[in-house]
């Protein structure tokens, strides 16, 4: 007996970043969007627990405990008073350390398929809470669709959405630490006024109408400087997205993935084969939101 869920990648279309709190985190507004590039997530019955991954990125994905979806396991078994023994199989499409809640959405998918393999029958609300203990964007992989983070992102109020957006991403050589990208932001605005972060009325707006020149307009990412700052080609690789014909090109999360939004399926196509070309970036994927949240196939 086994059970697959399948999670989705998200892209964060707006990014405002308070300033540190005494915890260490930053409140965020974070606009949230599930975009279709997905891992899939099976747990079977085993002796202990054991992950095992597959995919052209599973070389950096760790096999031990330290794997969010393990972690996923531990937490709801000790909640439900049994042990972890489960077999987690990772089918990794969402690229690693790229700032796409990849680690989120193997956790929220663990989640979701121990508790059904387990028979647990959590409430939503539980399983929400074991998310927010996980990490920051670990619920919204749960939720998907489009939704605004609050907090340090953990809570979440569904958005309207009126449409398919189209996007691009570009693959980075070498991924990004989040915590190294909150930093630098940290060090960047060291000694300026770091407004509180409000979601951008033009923007829930734009997603509510579906409008994708209107969303270009509007997407925002205040973590862009730092990942820049880290990573500075990624300038290089956002110039050629825009030359290619991008309504909006940005850095995805805490990055290096970059996000190009497009006005359809046909020009993302156009995007990502020029990019491709630019060799500013490893690979270029097309991915078209909101999806559904983490899902039992
Ligand atoms: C960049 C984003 O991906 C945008 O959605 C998220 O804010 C990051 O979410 P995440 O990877 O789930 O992050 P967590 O695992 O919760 O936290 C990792 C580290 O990121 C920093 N962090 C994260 C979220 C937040 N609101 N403020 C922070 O400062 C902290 O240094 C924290 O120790
Ligand atoms: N299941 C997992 N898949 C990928 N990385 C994981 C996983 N569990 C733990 N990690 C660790 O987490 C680090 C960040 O990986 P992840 O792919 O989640 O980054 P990310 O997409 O930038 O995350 P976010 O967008 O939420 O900040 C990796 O370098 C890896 O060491």
């Amino acid at each position: 007996m086994s059970v697959t869920v399948r999670v989705p990648a998200k892209v964060n279309v707006q990014l405002a970043v308070g300033a540190a709190r005494p915890d260490g985190f930053h409140d965020l507004a974070n606009v949230f969007l599930a975009v279709g590039l997905y891992d899939e997530v099976t747990v079977a019955p085993a002796e202990e627990l054991r992950i095992t991954c597959e995919g052209p990125d599973a070389a950096r994905v760790p096999l031990d405990r330290t794997n969010l979806a393990a972690r996923a396991a531990e937490r709801l078994a000790r909640r439900y008073g049994r042990t972890p023994d489960v077999h987690i199989r990772i089918a990794k499409d969402i690229p690693v350390a790229g700032g796409m809640a990849g680690g989120s959405a193997d956790a929220a998918g663990a989640l979701v398929a121990c508790d059904a393999l387990w028979g647990t029958g959590a409430s939503r609300e539980e399983l929400l809470e074991i998310c927010a203990e996980l990490g920051s964007d670990v619920p919204f992989s749960l939720v998907g669709g489009a939704a605004l983070g609050t907090g340090r992102g953990e809570r979440l109020r569904p958005l309207e959405v009126g449409g398919t957006f189209h996007w691009v991403f570009a693959v980075a050589d070498g991924g990004l630490s989040t915590p190294a990208v909150y930093g630098e932001f940290d060090r960047l605005t060291r000694g300026v006024e770091v407004p509180e972060p409000a979601a951008s009325r033009e923007l829930l707006d734009a997603l509510a109408a579906g409008d994708a020149q209107a969303l270009a307009a509007a997407v925002a990412n205040d973590l862009q400087p730092a990942a820049l700052t880290l990573f500075p080609s990624l300038a290089d690789t956002l110039a050629a997205g825009r030359e290619a014909g991008a309504l909006a090109a940005l850095v995805s999360g805490s990055g290096p993935t970059t996000a190009y939004l497009a006005d359809g399926p046909g020009s993302a196509a156009r995007i990502a084969e020029a990019l491709t070309a630019s060799g500013t970036c490893r690979t270029a994927r097309v991915a078209a939101g909101p999806v559904p949240g983490a899902t039992l196939l």
